[in-house]
């Protein structure tokens, strides 16, 4: 009798989620986790491996942002949340199209943009150079320093990958790389560098320190972002469900932020209403799509009513958000509820798609 010869396969790691665990994003990533209804149960900020309640299969464990794109490399974890700017440093290249389409590394975005740890890494030089204000500025100065100094310019900075990259998009060469400790905006100060390609938020930071950005001079732009080991996904089922739950939950949670259910009961039929709302409402209020239900059956006519609801985002637009309520108030609404959304699913995400096929380019 011969025994069948199937591929073994591999032992399932254990399935680890890497998280900040100091710095901008610890408490932003945990805030986020929660909102998603994912809460992280941690004590103390001392304690390096933590659960999250609703996912006990998933072990959490706290590193440093800067170092997660190398453990879920390593397949140490097989999820984690850092900044952008970090996984694009450590994979060398700011261009997407390698992050999710032509690369077979193991190492994947899964989700761009998490909506917070937004920055820019940029190129600034002293507020002094007033002649200095692009990238084709400052490839005449570093070309002036190459022939008058005998020596490039020195730009300081945590991002030696990512600012090689502009340098030669730009066609800037005569320019040395360092890579000093501490804080960057000290080093043009102290002599230590001419000019630096480091993070800014607000830009207090470098008006403080008495530089400029470069009008051109964004290196790339930033937020938190969820990275995952494609291998292991492919190779672990139980690891790629947790991916999947991870993925809708964190999808639905950003689609359903700063929207809010806006509810409404309308006197009359389902047609008198629709005709109504659309002549009070004059024009599409951009991003509100209602629905307005069957009317209530009732014996008596006059009291037949339907439910509006509708879906609108809040914050930039709350003209929009009083012009749909002084519509609803116009066609007969007496009382409008405003419920903010906790998730809004849709079709499958697009992570998900992606994470798909880049597992079967795998086999
Ligand atoms: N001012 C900022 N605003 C928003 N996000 C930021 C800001 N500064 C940094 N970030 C994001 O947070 C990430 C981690 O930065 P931070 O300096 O807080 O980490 P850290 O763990 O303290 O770093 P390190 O120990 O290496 O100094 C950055 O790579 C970036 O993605
Ligand atoms: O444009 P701003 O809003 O002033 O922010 C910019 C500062 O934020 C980051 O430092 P962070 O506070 O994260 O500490 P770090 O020095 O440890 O990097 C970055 O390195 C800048 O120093």
């Amino acid at each position: 009798m011969s025994a069948s010869r199937t591929a073994p396969t591999p032992e399932l790691p254990q399935l680890r989620l890497a998280l900040p665990g100091k710095g901008t994003l610890e408490a932003a990533t945990l805030t986020f986790l929660a909102e998603c209804g994912l809460k992280v149960q941690r004590s103390n900020p001392r304690q390096y491996l933590a659960r999250i309640s609703s996912l006990p299969e998933l072990e959490v464990v706290f590193q440093r942002a800067a170092d997660i794109p190398a453990l879920v490399h390593d397949g140490d974890a097989i999820l984690g949340i850092t900044g952008y700017d970090l996984f694009a440093e450590y994979r060398g290249t700011d261009e997407e199209a390698e992050d999710n389409e032509e690369s077979d590394d193991d190492l994947m975005v899964l989700e761009r943009d998490l909506g917070y740890g937004s920055c820019r890494l940029v190129v600034a030089v002293p507020e002094t150079w007033i002649d200095v204000n692009t990238c084709a500025d400052l490839w005449h100065l570093a070309g002036y320093y190459q022939a008058q100094k005998g020596r490039g310019l020195r730009i300081a900075t945590k991002y030696p990958a990512l600012t090689r990259r502009f340098l030669h998009r730009h066609g800037i060469s005569h320019c040395r790389i360092v890579m000093p400790h501490g804080a960057l905006e000290a080093a043009p100060l102290t002599g230590v560098a001419d000019l630096i390609v480091d993070l800014t938020e607000t830009g207090t930071t470098l008006r403080e320190n008495h530089l400029k950005l470069l009008e051109d001079g964004i290196v790339l732009r930033s937020q938190a972002c969820l990275i995952g080991n494609v291998r292991l996904l492919a190779e672990h089922p139980q690891a790629l469900k947790v991916a999947r739950l991870l993925l809708e939950l964190i999808t639905a949670r950003l689609q359903a932020r700063n929207r809010v259910l806006l509810t409404a009961y309308v006197p009359g039929s389902g047609e008198e209403v629709s005709s109504l709302l659309s002549m009070h409402l004059k024009r599409l209020v951009p991003g509100f799509e209602y629905h307005i239900g069957s009317s209530e059956s009732t014996d008596d006519p006059q009291a037949q009513r339907c439910r509006v609801s509708g879906v609108i985002r809040m914050g930039e637009a709350v003209a929009d958000f009083l012009e749909i309520i002084t519509a609803l108030r116009s066609v007969g609404a007496e009382q409008i509820d405003v419920t903010p959304l906790a998730y809004r699913f849709g079709q499958e995400p697009v992570s998900l798609r992606q994470l798909s096929e880049r597992m079967a380019r795998r086999r």
